[in-house]
């Protein structure tokens, strides 16, 4: 088995004249936390749609585990084991926990009174609780509706995904961008967790504080190109490195050092 759990070449992504993601190579190890950073409109949010299936790739190529693939949609890049927290939730606000984390992909039974297959209620309840349980998620009923839930629950909700469905990479985009100091702490917990738990993870983020303490590997994309690749774990760049890069006073650390 390869150290790779994901690799992009030349992933490139054009909406008409716009030139928002272009010839983007980039590697993730597994078990490894990236973030990618970058300014408004740098590129981030393009280059996870584009391995999440959202959208479809001008050019280059994307590795998932071994495999080249050319996800259809965002259920294809879920059936393959990469689960996404975007910007907005995407969670279904009159459904419940259980029915939300498994929308798209119910758990059916065997239906021994007919000849149809039915959903599993029970065994969708039992593994969210496992997954809230993995991560170390506390919803006071996972019955409620998501509506009657804090940004901070919401947000839990979503990442607790990734261990309900014991993905192989998960990608937050921006987990954290509306949520108070308390809930961005326990999303951060979670983050902390699915480190421990060897769960690979690349998260979009504006906010240094957060990367520094929770990533081993900072990507930075300028103008749609990846324009530093810094190994924050094993050197001592500073925040102020990574604004040089983000505002291009600073260039020239793609993949530097790195294999
Ligand atoms: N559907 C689209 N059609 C046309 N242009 C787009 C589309 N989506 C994004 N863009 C453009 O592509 C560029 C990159 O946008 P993108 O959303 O990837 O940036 P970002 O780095 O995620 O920014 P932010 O931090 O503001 O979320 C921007 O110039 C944006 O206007």
């Amino acid at each position: 088995m390869s150290d790779i759990i994901l690799e992009t070449k030349g992933l490139t992504k054009h909406y008409g004249g716009v030139h928002a993601l272009e010839e983007a190579d980039f590697t993730l190890e597994r078990g490894e936390h990236v973030a990618i950073m970058g300014d408004n409109g740098a590129g981030k949010s393009t280059f996870v749609r584009q391995i999440t299936g959202v959208e479809q790739r001008t050019r280059g190529t994307v590795t998932f585990d071994g495999d080249e693939v050319h996800f259809a949609g965002p259920l294809d890049a879920r059936e393959a084991g990469i689960e996404t927290v975007f910007q907005t939730l995407a969670l279904a606000d009159d459904l419940n926990v259980p029915d939300n984390l498994f929308l798209g992909r119910e758990k059916t039974k065997f239906n021994w009174l007919g000849p149809f297959r039915m959903l599993d209620y029970k065994g969708m309840r039992g593994d969210t609780m496992a997954g809230l349980e993995k991560t170390g998620v506390k919803i006071p009923n996972i019955k409620n509706s998501i509506a009657n839930m804090s940004g901070g629950q919401r947000q839990c909700v979503a990442i607790a995904r990734t261990a309900t469905f014991a993905s192989k990479l998960t990608i937050m985009d921006e987990p954290t961008a509306a949520l108070g100091v308390q809930e961005t702490a326990q999303v951060e917990n979670i983050i902390r967790t699915l480190k421990e738990q060897g769960e690979s993870l690349i998260l979009v983020s504006h906010n240094m504080r957060q990367v520094f303490d929770l990533v081993d590997r900072i990507i930075v994309f300028r103008r749609g190109r990846i324009c530093a690749n810094l190994d924050i774990k094993n050197s001592d760049y500073t925040g102020e490195d990574v604004v040089s890069y983000i505002t291009g006073a600073k260039t020239g650390a793609e993949y530097e050092g790195v294999a």
